[in-house]
């Protein structure tokens, strides 16, 4: 456990700065060039807890990989060297490696048993075994095969044509990466886009696939050619800066070079109609990938309504979004967020508690809440739930309160930004 007291924050956010790789694109830059035969090299990869756990699962399946912070040499035989791992596969706190290393390894001639840290062991994993099964896969888990651990008997697959019931990139891209192994071709349809960064790095890895609307198409037996990879700075880190900049007076922030891939800037969108001053900047594409640099300049904003198809554009900014809210004028709703009760917390729960402890007016509803604006924030002990989201959340707040705030663990910062508050020094004065 790392407590820390932080000092209400006078400064306002200036200067510019880079924020580290998006986690999602991390994790799957490892996976494929896992699975490419060959040399894939990696930059400004994410040197965050839960991508290296996706880094070692593949070491132990015999993958050369070395990674030095932010770049990471893959050398890889391709997907049928990979060898079983004599030992349990531990995936940590990341729902990411889980869901995406269940749909592969499903697929894949290996035995494993996969197991993962308190938090990981709560959340459902039936939402990919259910139509892993239908393709035939052998996953056997804990609570009637919901939970981890779980033990896959990895075989050849049948690739099936599958809604999927829940808005979950993780799922999609679970069953895509079954697919790739699979006899016949997979169609995929969801009903609200999720973020799509699998299908743009599956091109660049030389794989055919077809995305047409919401319904993906791929025929399985394809092979992946190693690439270069590029990872654009995460929007869900930036967003933490972002929305501190919005409401603090005086503030005039660049991110440079973030992720702007538009599954994912659900954000931007909030912040803009939010009233926040917003300008985007040398947009550029890598690899697939929109990147760009985002000006913030502080406004008065005000509150709105969240709901609907922008839900997967920026579930994870949900608790920042949040604690901006409580310094909008009137009312924010957020609806249609119910995915936020299986993250890494309850994050409805956690985010009522911690800003109610702050002193703001804030009520849960079953799928998201309702939070009162122009809240003075006071300060106090609040609990970061072992959330990395809920953790930055909470340290972000001083810039809003009149006390201390002391947070119970910043440990798990280190999941998606190790640096963070180094960053943060970088771009205040006090
Ligand atoms: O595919 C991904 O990389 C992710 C998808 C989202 O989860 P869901 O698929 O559960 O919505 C997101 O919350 C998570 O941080 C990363
Ligand atoms: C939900 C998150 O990640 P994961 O599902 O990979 O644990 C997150 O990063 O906010």
């Amino acid at each position: 456990m790392v407590e820390k007291r932080i000092s209400p924050q006078s400064s306002a956010l200036i200067g510019e700065l880079e924020v580290p790789g998006d986690k999602s694109i991390s994790h799957r830059a490892v996976i494929f060039g896992s699975l490419a035969k060959g040399r894939t090299k990696i930059d400004h990869f994410l040197d965050g807890e839960d991508c290296l756990r996706t880094v070692d699962i593949f070491q132990k399946m015999g993958v050369s990989i070395e990674q030095q912070g932010e770049t990471v040499v893959i050398n890889s035989d391709g997907a049928d060297s990979l060898i079983e791992p004599k030992e349990p596969l531990y995936f940590g706190n990341s729902g990411t490696t889980a869901r995406l290393m269940i749909g592969l390894l499903s697929g894949l001639p290996l035995f494993t048993t996969i197991y993962g840290d308190a938090s990981l062991s709560k959340r459902p994993m039936d939402r990919v075994i259910l139509p892993l099964s239908d393709m035939n896969a052998t996953i056997f888990g804990r609570s009637g095969g919901k939970l981890l651990p779980l033990a896959i008997s990895g075989k050849e697959l049948q690739a099936i044509q599958y809604t999927l019931p829940v808005k979950s990139a993780q799922v999609k891209s679970a069953l895509l990466l079954a697919g790739l192994f699979a006899n016949g071709e997979t169609i995929i349809t969801e009903k609200a886009k999720t973020r799509d960064h699998t299908e743009t790095m599956l091109g660049a890895f030389g794989v055919k696939l077809n995305v047409d609307g919401n319904t993906i198409r791929m025929d399985g037996k394809q092979s992946l050619k190693p690439t270069r990879i590029y990872v654009p700075g995460d929007i869900s880190s930036a967003a933490f800066f972002l929305a501190a900049a919005a409401a603090k007076p005086n503030s005039s922030l660049v991110i440079k070079k973030v992720g702007l891939n538009p599954t994912r800037t659900g954000i931007i969108d909030v912040l803009m109609q939010m009233g926040a001053q917003i300008e985007i900047r040398n947009e550029e594409r890598i690899g697939g990938e929109l990147l760009g640099d985002v000006k913030i300049s502080s406004s008065s904003l005000k509150g709105i309504e969240i709901s609907g198809d922008i839900i997967p554009r920026l579930i994870d900014e949900i608790p920042i979004i949040a604690l901006l809210a409580t310094q909008a004028k009137g009312k924010t709703v957020i609806k249609d967020a119910e995915e936020l009760r299986v993250k890494e917390t309850d994050r409805i729960a956690a985010v009522v508690e911690v800003l109610t402890t702050l002193g703001a007016s804030v009520t849960a509803t079953k799928d998201g809440m309702i939070i009162e604006g122009s809240q003075e924030l006071t300060g106090g002990n609040i609990s970061a739930y072992n959330d990395h989201r809920m953790a930055m959340m909470g340290a972000i707040a001083s810039f809003f309160t009149k006390e201390d705030i002391i947070i119970d663990d910043i440990s798990s910062i280190a999941i998606s930004y190790p640096s963070f508050f180094e960053d943060l020094k970088r771009i205040t004065t006090n």
